[in-house]
Parts: structure tokens; C-alpha cells; sequence
């Protein structure tokens, strides 16, 4: 479904251009709706001729929006907000995107009363494979929240959670993306160090990791039946599983998760 009304973006760098160019190519939003305030001038540019959107400089350039989406980092949003307010149409709806940051925090710059959606995406929006999480104040009309999940739900499956769940979602699925990069590029190293070329070796581990995951969501098996099927009683697999273990792969996994929710919780103090 497309989105009426004008579209802004405040910041639109890693996570805004991936959102945007992800919502652009699904046709939830057309380029003549969208108008994108970075301060980056180069960055502007780009995505004037890459995408066609309009840009302006700061967020209090912005004008006459029916969203608004606030996509510059943590330590910015007050002030960008605060700026933009004054762009918001009656009935219009932000949304945060920044990590850590409460809906009350936030709330705090704009104008008592305008709706607002707090989202955690993350970067494979840009090619529609996102996964994002949203909340709202339950209080606040649930039309907004149904707006948020049509935006996100152009780039990728969406969930609704409480918001004291958004820290841990952010840690799991937020930085997850660069957990999986890392253990692509790990998979292709140790492959190099097997003998293989390093383009043989990082298209094995880029489709194995791509292979799996589709695997559990087409299967829609238990991910540990689908490990049984690869994992052949004194094989090779097994070999290699023990290896994992030793090496504690899940309590490290539990470990990286504890450290960035306890991070996104920090963001808000700041
Ligand atoms: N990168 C991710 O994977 C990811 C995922 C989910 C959520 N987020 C959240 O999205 C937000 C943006 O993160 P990012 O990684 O895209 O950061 P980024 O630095 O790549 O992008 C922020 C953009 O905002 C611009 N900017 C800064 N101040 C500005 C201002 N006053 N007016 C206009 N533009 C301004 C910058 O030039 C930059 O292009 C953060 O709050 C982050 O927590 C990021
Ligand atoms: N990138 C942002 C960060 O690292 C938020 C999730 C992914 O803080």
C-alpha cells in the first residue's frame, strides 16, 4: 500500500538512506512526496540524483509533513526534533529510529500531543530484507502504529513490542547485521586458510549464511532440527561443532547481546 501525504527524513545517512531507498524501490513511498533535511551537503547531493528527493539543509527547513521520520543519531534527536516541529501537520506522526532513546525522551522536543512511533529497523531495508520492531505509547490512537508498520513492513516483516523490549531488539536485530557480517567474513578467512581463493571462499560463506536462514524461514523447522540434518554422526559437521562448543560460540553470543542492550539503555542517560 502507498503512503499519502509529504514525507520527510531528518539525517539520512547508514539507516535513513537504507530505509529510504528500501521504501522507494518497494513503492510505499514516490520520490515526489519525499523531502530529506542532511546537513552533509555530499551526502545531500547523492541522494538528490540517486533518488530524485528533494533535500534541504537542516530540519527546520522542512515544511508541511505528514511524517516525519528522525533518522540522525541519538545524541541529535533532541535538536532535530525540536527543529522540525514546527514542519508537522495536524494529524501527522513521527517516527524515532534512534537506539536507546525512550518515546518520553523524545516526546520532550516535540509539541504536546503529536503522535509518535519508535522503531528499530536495521540496514538490509535497503535491499527488502529489513526486520523491524515498533512500539507507541498504547495510550496514543493505534492508526499511527498501523502507519509505522506500513512503512516497515515495505522493507521486511515487522513486529510490535513493548518498549521496554526495544533495547533488546536493538542488540538482537538492530547490530545483529554486523554480528553476521563479521561471521561471514570469519567463515571466508578460515576458508583462505584452507586453501580456498578468497572470491571462491566468500561466495560459499555468504550463500551458506544466506542458505541457512532461509532454511528456517521456509522450513519453518527449529533451527537446531535443521542443524541435526546437516550434522552426520562422526562427520565432518560433528567434528567441527565440537570446535564450537569449546570455544563457548553461544555464551559469547549470550554475552554480545547482554553488552549492546545494556548500551542502548546507557543512550537514553546520556
Ligand atoms: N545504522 C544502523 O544499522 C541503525 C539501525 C537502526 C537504527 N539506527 C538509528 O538510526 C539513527 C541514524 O543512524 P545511522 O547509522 O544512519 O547514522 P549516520 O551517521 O549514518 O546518519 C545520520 C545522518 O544524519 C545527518 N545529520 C546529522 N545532524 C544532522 C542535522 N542536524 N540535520 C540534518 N542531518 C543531520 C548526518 O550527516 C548523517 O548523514 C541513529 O539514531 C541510530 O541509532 C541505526
Ligand atoms: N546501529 C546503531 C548502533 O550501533 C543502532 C543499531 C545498529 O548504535
Amino acid at each position: 500500500m502507498a503512503l499519502k501525504g509529504r514525507i520527510g527524513f531528518a539525517g539520512c545517512g547508514n539507516m535513513g538512506g537504507a530505509l529510504l531507498k528500501g521504501m522507494l524501490s518497494a513503492g510505499v513511498a514516490q520520490a515526489p512526496q519525499v523531502v530529506v533535511a542532511e546537513v552533509d551537503a555530499e551526502r545531500a547531493k547523492q541522494l538528490s540524483t540517486d533518488l530524485d528527493v528533494a533535500t534541504v539543509a537542516a530540519p527546520a527547513e522542512l515544511s508541511d509533513l505528514d511524517l516525519l521520520i528522525l533518522a540522525v543519531k541519538p545524541g541529535l534527536v533532541a535538536r532535530a526534533a525540536q527543529e522540525a516541529a514546527q514542519a508537522m501537520r495536524p494529524g501527522s506522526l513521527v517516527i524515532t529510529l534512534a537506539a536507546g532513546l525512550k518515546l518520553a525522551t523524545v516526546a520532550l522536543a516535540l509539541p504536546a500531543g503529536q503522535a509518535l512511533v519508535r522503531a528499530m529497523p536495521n540496514t538490509p531495508a535497503l535491499v527488502g530484507k529489513g526486520v523491524t520492531a515498533v512500539c507507541a505509547d498504547p495510550v496514543q490512537d493505534s492508526a499511527y502504529l498501523d502507519i509505522a508498520r506500513e512503512v516497515f513492513g515495505a522493507v521486511g516483516p515487522v513486529v510490535t513490542v513493548e518498549e521496554k523490549l526495544m533495547d533488546a531488539v536493538t542488540a538482537l536485530s538492530g547490530s545483529g547485521p554486523a554480528y553476521v557480517y563479521v561471521m561471514i567474513e570469519a567463515l571466508a578467512d578460515a576458508g583462505v586458510c584452507q586453501g580456498l581463493d578468497r572470491a571462491t571462499a566468500l561466495t560459499l560463506a555468504t550463500h551458506t549464511v544466506a542458505g541457512a536462514a532461509h532454511m528456517v524461514i521456509k522450513t519453518g523447522e527449529h533451527p537446531g532440527v535443521l542443524k541435526d540434518w546437516v550434522t552426520s554422526p562422526g562427520g565432518t559437521t560433528a567434528a567441527g561443532m565440537a570446535e564450537l562448543e569449546r570455544g563457548g560460540v553461544r555464551g559469547v553470543i549470550y554475552q554480545v547481546i547482554e553488552a549492546a542492550t545494556r548500551r542502548g539503555k546507557e543512550l537514553d542517560k546520556k
